[in-house]
């Protein structure tokens, strides 16, 4: 399969302290490929380096060296006009843990759709615009009524999750960076969300990049996992090369940590 993504000894150096200066090493030298219609979960503790490296290849945060390669396009070296970033969002979509942040409280939640229709070249309020909200909503099981119209206070997180998957369908990315998407949600609409996931990758061969601390449910969806530690990917493999034969101690005690692994999910 040919790959999508290409980051090249991608490394992230941060300064901190205010008195004792001292340098924080974020992402070092990181080097991975992923495929097309791949779903490859970023498994790491807090403080691992996880959301640096989602960052930037969102192009969101700009490494100290080394290089993001998206379908033969240098991200940080070769997009450089407007037009040039708004290709890369339309392709290269991302979800992040908290979706009441994803929204405008003083907007109705009308508005992220309608947003995401115009990146697609939709005129928004034309009755195509009406039947591809509706589709959307559909497809993440909400209807109209329930959602349309209303303002982000007025709908629960899980809901909010939903409209954010329903944009992500819209636009149909390539390469969707889902950053701690289920972690604030409940059981159903986790599992729910997950499948979605799942189905965008078969239907529509997006690539979905997992950012997790949650080996569990990595394990259920991936393809592959990289174990992330001190800003390095420490230990790739498939789920089962992960969990059955980890080589690194940090591996292994992220397994002990996780108690639910073996139970079976019932999405
Ligand atoms: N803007 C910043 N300035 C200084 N240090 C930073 C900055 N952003 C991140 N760091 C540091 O870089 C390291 C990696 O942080 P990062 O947020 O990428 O980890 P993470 O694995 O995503 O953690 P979490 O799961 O808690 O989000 C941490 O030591 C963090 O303190």
């Amino acid at each position: 399969m040919d790959a999508i993504l290409r980051v090249e000894k991608l490394s992230k150096v941060f300064e901190s302290g205010f008195i004792r200066r001292s340098l924080v090493k974020a992402v070092d030298n990181v080097s991975f490929e992923l495929s097309e219609g791949e779903i490859v979960s970023l498994v790491g503790q807090s403080g691992s380096g996880k959301t640096t490296l989602a960052k930037i290849i969102l192009r969101l945060l700009e490494p100290s060296s080394g290089d993001v390669w998206f379908m033969d396009k240098n991200v940080w070296k070769d997009l450089k006009t407007l037009d040039d970033l708004k290709w890369y969002w339309k392709n290269v979509h991302a979800i992040f843990q908290n979706p009441y942040a994803s929204f405008n409280p003083f907007y109705k939640v009308d508005r992220v759709l309608n947003q995401a229709l115009k990146l697609i070249g939709k005129e928004p309020n034309s009755e195509e615009a009406k039947r591809v909200i509706e589709e959307s909503l559909k497809f993440v099981g909400l209807g109209p009524d329930e959602v349309l119209g209303k303002y982000p206070h007025q709908l629960s997180g899980g809901q909010l999750q939903r409209i954010l998957i329903a944009r992500t369908w819209i636009i149909k990315p390539k390469l969707l960076i889902a950053d701690e998407p289920v972690s604030m949600l409940d059981v159903s609409t986790r599992g729910k969300i997950i499948e979605l996931f799942d189905i965008m990758r078969k239907k529509y061969g997006t690539t979905i990049l997992f950012v997790s601390h949650d080996l569990g449910i990595s394990y259920v969806i991936s393809d592959r996992i990289f174990v992330m530690y001190q800003g390095k990917i420490i230990e790739e493999g498939s789920p089962d090369d992960i969990l059955l034969n980890p080589t690194h101690e940090y591996t292994k005690e992220l397994i002990a940590s996780v108690p639910t692994l073996y139970r079976k999910w019932s999405f």
